[in-house]
């Protein structure tokens, strides 16, 4: 399976096209749209989400709510478009002048990818950098990720992702009892963390950091449950599962880091604090008795949880700028502030949900027979059987 992206944040709209879904699945507008809300929600977001409600429009690819095999193409409009059609418009300019119109953008943000990008592509106005660096892609990246979503759910993978700290608080009582319980508590916090007394130490360093003109970052944890042992490959670096799912994650605006498991603490432990040791039960087949490698050894599913972390650094835009230098004149200035969010690590767990759903699904598209629906399902069925007897 793949998808491309298109689309600038303050341009008409997002696309994304899907090849490879397997024809016969069910999938309808609602499926999307309720990741899009998701994705929007969260605790020091920017005026921008407000603007914005998020809805998708299905152009290809689905005939009265199943999947027909073709390119599946997805559209979100941008509702800011129309505040941006001088400066964003498609046709020459005529007979106005580029700084009256362009709102041009001379000062890099420090961390932002304003600078290289300009370099890059040769733009003396970074606006033509920001539009699509920015994070407003990742909405149609959730698009992909929920019609992956729906394809696990309906082969009984299910993931949540939750937040496990913000600005140097964690998240300290992570005793779930079941996804089902995770994702209910995490859905009503507003940073989307289980802990509700971290939740709202949370929220307060958001509003700390925001009345200081400052951003802040955070790690969220993606778990899936459900995936069949032996989905991946160990028998090339392009094939194993976790390498994909570390590039997925990285893979995200902002996203300086990804574990597995337990990830760096590993380095510090013993291998026999390490391993999660093997044992066999009549019914169900193999199992470990800890998961602290996060559901997956030698590239592939061992049948535990995946458990995935990444690590959000703050936001780059900050309202009292870091010093920078104007492409034009060389002289030290405060970068630009374009509007803002403070913290989107609530929104970016969502994110990482649905970049981790579209591994997943890729991985067992490629590995099953996943032309038509039915005979994937069956083919999985075959896989669990096979684990459970092996
Ligand atoms: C959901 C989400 C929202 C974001 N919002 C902003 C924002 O409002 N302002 C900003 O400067 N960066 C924001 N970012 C981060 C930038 O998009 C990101 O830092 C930039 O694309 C540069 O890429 P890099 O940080 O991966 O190097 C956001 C990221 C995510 C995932
Ligand atoms: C639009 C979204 O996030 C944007 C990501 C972003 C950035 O630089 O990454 C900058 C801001 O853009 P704006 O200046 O239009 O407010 C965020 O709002 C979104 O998540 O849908």
């Amino acid at each position: 399976m793949r998808y491309l992206t298109a689309g600038e944040s303050h341009g008409p709209q997002l696309t994304t096209i899907i090849e490879g879904m397997p024809a016969g699945m069910p999938l309808v507008a609602e499926d999307i749209n309720k990741e899009l809300a998701r994705r929007q929600k969260g605790y020091g977001r920017g005026r921008r989400m407000q603007i914005e409600k998020d809805q998708v429009q299905i152009t290809s690819g689905i005939r009265h709510g199943q999947t027909l095999g073709s390119p599946i193409a997805l559209v979100v409009e941008n509702n800011d478009w129309k505040h941006w059609t001088g400066i964003m418009g498609q046709e020459p300019l005529e007979g106005q002048s580029a700084d009256e119109v362009k709102r041009i953008i001379s000062r890099p943000r420090p961390g932002h990818a304003d600078l290289n990008g300009a370099i890059k592509y040769g733009h003396r106005d970074m606006r033509n950098v920001l539009e699509r660096s920015s994070a407003r892609e990742t909405t149609v990246r959730v698009a992909a990720g929920a019609a992956a979503k729906k394809l696990l759910s309906l082969l009984g993978i299910e993931l949540v992702a939750h937040v496990v700290e913000i600005g140097g608080v964690k998240a300290e009582k992570l005793d779930f009892t079941s996804l089902e319980q995770l994702k209910e508590i995490t859905e009503a916090s507003p940073v989307r963390c289980f802990d509700s007394d971290a939740g709202t130490k949370m929220m307060a360093a958001i509003d700390n950091a925001k009345q200081n003109g400052d951003s802040i970052g955070g790690v969220v944890e993606v778990i899936a449950e459900g995936m069949p042992a032996g989905v991946g490959s160990y028998v090339h670096y392009d094939r194993k599962l976790d390498g994909k799912l570390a590039a997925a994650i990285m893979s995200i605006n902002a996203f300086k880091g990804v574990e597995i498991g337990i990830g760096f603490e590993a380095a510090s432990r013993p291998g026999s604090q390490v391993h999660d040791e093997i044992a066999w039960e009549e019914g169900s087949g193999y199992y470990r008795k800890t998961n602290r490698l996060g559901g997956l050894e030698g590239g592939m599913t061992t049948g535990m949880p995946i458990v995935v972390r990444g690590v959000m650094k703050p936001i780059p835009t900050l309202y009292k700028p870091l010093m920078s230098v104007d492409i034009e004149s060389k002289e030290p200035f405060a970068a630009s502030i374009e509007r803002s969010d403070a913290c989107a690590v609530p929104a970016a767990a969502v994110v990482a949900e649905s970049v981790v759903a579209w591994e997943l699904a890729s991985a067992i598209v490629e590995q099953f027979y996943a032309d038509r629906f039915d005979t994937l399902k069956a083919s999985i069925e075959e896989q669990r059987r096979t684990a459970r007897d092996f």
